[in-house]
């Protein structure tokens, strides 16, 4: 804002969003549209007052509803009116909801804290109960929720489509926030240059392309590194199977399962490609560990024994019960929300409504980074470091898929990515595997979800032209 003149940004944001309203949402291009504007007081409001302004120029029929009519942005408001736009008091916004096309939401954005209130909340609730058939866009934001945690600490507003300027924010990547924006449309603004590192990251195909290990001409078996895998009981040999598959198509040369000699005969004979072994000690040399999918109870020592040998470790499942009181190596524990709730002693539900913080505390208390499963998974390293995987879809809500991931987090572990490194890209191969066993399957096992891994990597690794 310093460099430019004065409002130039806040056209370019405008720019960009009637941009999206008038290409992918409003058919006719505006014409004819009947438009309704929710602004505050803030510069969100001032871009969807100006919005507005263009669509009603474009031939759209404009209202809006002002939440502070004192405070609301002079220069948005005066061109909104030049334009031929309505200012309707808040008691007449339902019947302006109710014949709306198309919604523009300015009541806060990235200046908003702690949840809507008094009108901004009655506006939200009106939206919500189904108030309009128009499509609500949401200006940078869905109002109410909080910018840079995706916490929904009150009423906020559900959008169909948010329009974001210049950067993605933590509320548009982080459930519950995420779940409230519907599409999102990136608008650049040429912020790029002037941005600082950011708090949290979002990894793409090429990020996972570059991460992914690339066996080397002369690779062996041992060079590749080796997995062990600690998983399964006699109660769930399921997953040690899972876990063992999932460890096998993450680039380790060799997997090394170690439990009881019946799972380890149906990991065996499910993969034949597997070294078995009864315990940590006596199944051979490896380069980490996962360590606790389906474990159940009463292999302490055996958790005790894998953790003892200071290699890397991917601490799933049942293993969380016997954590150390801090890591001194490289460690990725793999909680999902209610495991974590019980290792930080909240209720679960917390846990789902705060996951950035939540996450961001174990790690800091373990000393080791934290993948957080669930409907956003979020990755949270002790440096403070953050990644939230994008390809988390809910047909991965079922049984043993998450053996899947903590056996191929483990087998990256091996293959020497760090721990943030392995946990979001094998949360993000896992993600695309579960959107293409939902494709085939329809409502896919843990079983399909791991079938589909090959061709993940597989195209995954393509995009870097690996051969
Ligand atoms: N930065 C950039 O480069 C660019 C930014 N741009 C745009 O500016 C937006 C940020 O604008 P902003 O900073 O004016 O804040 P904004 O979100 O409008 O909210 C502040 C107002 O809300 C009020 N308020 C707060 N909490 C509340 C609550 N819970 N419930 C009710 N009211 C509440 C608060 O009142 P106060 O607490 O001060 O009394 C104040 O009046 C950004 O999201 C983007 O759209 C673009 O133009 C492109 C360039
Ligand atoms: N609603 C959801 N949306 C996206 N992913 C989900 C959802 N629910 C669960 N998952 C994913 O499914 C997997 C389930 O793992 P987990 O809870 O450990 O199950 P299990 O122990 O049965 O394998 C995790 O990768 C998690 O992130
Ligand atoms: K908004």
């Amino acid at each position: 804002m310093a460099r430019l003149p004065p409002g130039a940004l806040m056209q370019r944001a405008v720019a960009g969003l009637v941009t999206v309203c008038t290409r992918r949402i409003l058919r006719s291009g505006g014409y004819g549209a009947r438009v309704v504007v929710l602004a505050g007081a803030g510069n969100n409001g001032g871009d969807a007052l100006w919005a507005g302004a263009r669509l009603a120029r474009r031939g759209a029929h404009a209202d809006a509803v002002l939440l502070n009519p004192e405070k609301a942005h002079a220069e948005g408001l005066t061109a909104f009116r030049a334009a031929g736009g309505r200012v309707v008091a808040v008691a007449d916004a339902g019947e302006a909801l109710a014949g709306a096309d198309l919604v523009l939401d300015g009541m806060l954005g990235i200046g908003g804290r702690g949840g809507l209130r008094g009108d901004a909340a009655a506006l939200a609730e009106l939206l919500a109960a189904g108030r309009t058939a128009g499509a609500v866009v949401a200006v940078d934001l869905p109002s109410g929720v909080d910018p840079d945690t995706g916490e929904t600490p009150g009423p906020h507003v559900v959008a169909d489509h948010t329009v974001t300027f210049g950067t993605g924010k933590a509320a548009l990547a982080i459930d519950p926030a995420a779940a409230a924006a519907g599409v999102v449309h990136h608008v650049d603004i040429g912020l790029a240059p002037y941005l600082p590192e950011p708090a949290l990251t979002v990894l793409d195909d090429a990020d996972v392309a570059a991460l992914l290990p690339d066996p080397g001409r002369e690779s062996d078996k041992y060079s590749r590194g080796v997995v062990g895998v600690l998983a399964g009981s006699a109660q769930f040999p399921g997953a040690a199977v899972l876990a063992v598959g999932g460890a096998l198509h993450g680039g380790a040369g060799m997997v090394r399962y170690a439990g009881p000699d019946a799972v380890a005969t149906e990991v065996r004979q499910r993969w034949p490609e597997a070294i078995a072994g009864p315990s940590p000690d006596t199944v051979g040399r490896v380069q980490a560990w996962t360590i606790g999918s389906g474990l159940g109870d009463g292999r302490g020592a055996d958790v005790e024994a894998a953790l003892a040998a200071g290699l890397p470790v991917l601490v799933d499942a049942d293993g969380l019960r016997s954590l150390p009181s801090r890591f001194d190596g490289p460690a990725l524990l793999t909680p999902h929300a209610g495991e974590l709730a019980r290792l930080l002693d909240v209720e679960r539900a917390e846990v789902e409504a705060r996951r950035l913080h939540h996450a961001r505390e174990a790690a800091q208390r373990w000393n080791a980074v934290v993948l957080l499963k669930g409907s956003t998974t979020v990755v949270a390293a002790p440096d403070g470091r953050v990644r939230v995987n994008p390809t988390g879809t809910s047909a991965l809500a079922a049984a043993g898929t998450g053996d899947v991931l903590a056996g191929l987090a483990g087998s990256l572990l091996a293959g020497r990515l760090s721990p943030l490194d392995a946990g979001s890209v094998a949360a993000y191969a896992h993600g695309l595997a579960g959107r293409r066993a939902a494709a085939s399957a329809g409502y896919p096992s843990a079983g399909d979800v791991l079938a589909e891994l090959p061709a993940v990597v597989r195209s995954l690794r393509g995009a870097v032209g690996a051969g």
